[in-house]
């Protein structure tokens, strides 16, 4: 698809746009707040709302993929238009999808999201690696052939994260291995792994090696502040920081200017604490 490495991409819209991951994340509630019927029509017009003010205004925009696929194939065909028309628009798409497997169905799953053949291909899609890093080596190999990103969860922001995520393996955490795993991939300086952190917690993580982004989810509904930001990645170099934003943004809708102002006024935010 392109030359460019994902690193590269990934700075260009972070410095047109600011440092903001603007989540579509259509859940009944918001539907319902929006006035829409909570059905596949409801959806659509949700969807068309939200990447009309997102996708020309945040750097990336991220749909959350089970509130489209609780609606089955007209869900995946509303996702479908989200993910065209946000990369038509010029944000970065990340489809948040988790995906994990044995290698062999993760390369089926990354045929899915990363493949240019596929209708849901995306500028990148979050993966789990908690079947093992090296699981997740075909969607790794595609997005660095790709000039693509893989993000991978490591300090997830939900409180029941953290018994697996911080056990000691041998001298460091598990969320630490998976950081460096991704810094590993990223040694040449493609920055294909991105890792998950929240922003709800201090995190204790070295991410000094990582050279890649960080998406950090947590600010708004989960209770995180721009200033949080500040003080949990201080010490790691913020111009891979991604703060990463949803029903915080998308309850100021259904009306697009509105939208447009709540992800300007939540970048601004961001950007004046880091
Ligand atoms: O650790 C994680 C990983 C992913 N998420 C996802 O981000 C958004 C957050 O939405 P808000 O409305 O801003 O709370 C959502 O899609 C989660 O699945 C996360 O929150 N934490």
């Amino acid at each position: 698809m392109t030359d460019a490495t994902f690193a590269s991409r990934y700075r260009a819209v972070v410095a047109d746009r600011g440092r903001l991951c603007a989540g579509i994340d259509p859940h009944a509630a918001l539907l319902e707040q929006w006035g829409l019927p909570v059905s596949v029509d409801g959806l659509r017009a949700f969807a068309d709302a939200a990447v009309t003010a997102l996708g020309p205004t945040a750097a990336v925009i991220k749909p959350q993929v089970a509130f489209f696929e609780v609606f089955g194939s007209a869900g995946f065909a509303v996702l479908e238009d989200v993910i065209a028309r946000g990369r038509e628009a010029g944000a970065l798409v990340l489809a948040d999808a988790k995906r994990g497997d044995i290698g062999s169905t993760m390369a089926a799953y990354t045929g899915a999201w990363l493949d240019d053949a596929s209708p849901l291909c995306s500028d990148a899609v979050t993966v789990s690696p908690y079947l093992g890093f090296g699981s997740l080596d075909p969607a790794v190999a595609k997005a660095k052939e790709t000039g693509r990103g893989v993000f991978t969860l490591a300090r997830t922001s939900n409180p029941e994260g953290g018994a697996l995520q911080t056990a000691d393996t041998g001298g460091r955490t598990v969320a630490q291995s998976i950081v460096d795993a991704a810094a590993e991939v990223n040694g040449d300086g493609s920055g294909t792994v991105g890792v998950v952190v929240g922003a709800t917690r201090e995190h204790g993580l070295d991410l000094s090696a990582l050279a890649g982004p960080v998406l950090s989810p947590g600010l708004g509904a989960q209770g995180a502040t721009a200033a949080d930001l500040a003080r949990i990645f201080d010490g790691s170099d913020l111009s891979w920081l991604l703060p990463a934003a949803s029903r915080s943004i998308l309850k100021a809708g259904p009306d697009v200017t509105a939208l447009v102002a709540a992800v300007e006024a939540t970048r601004d935010e961001i950007e004046a604490a880091l």
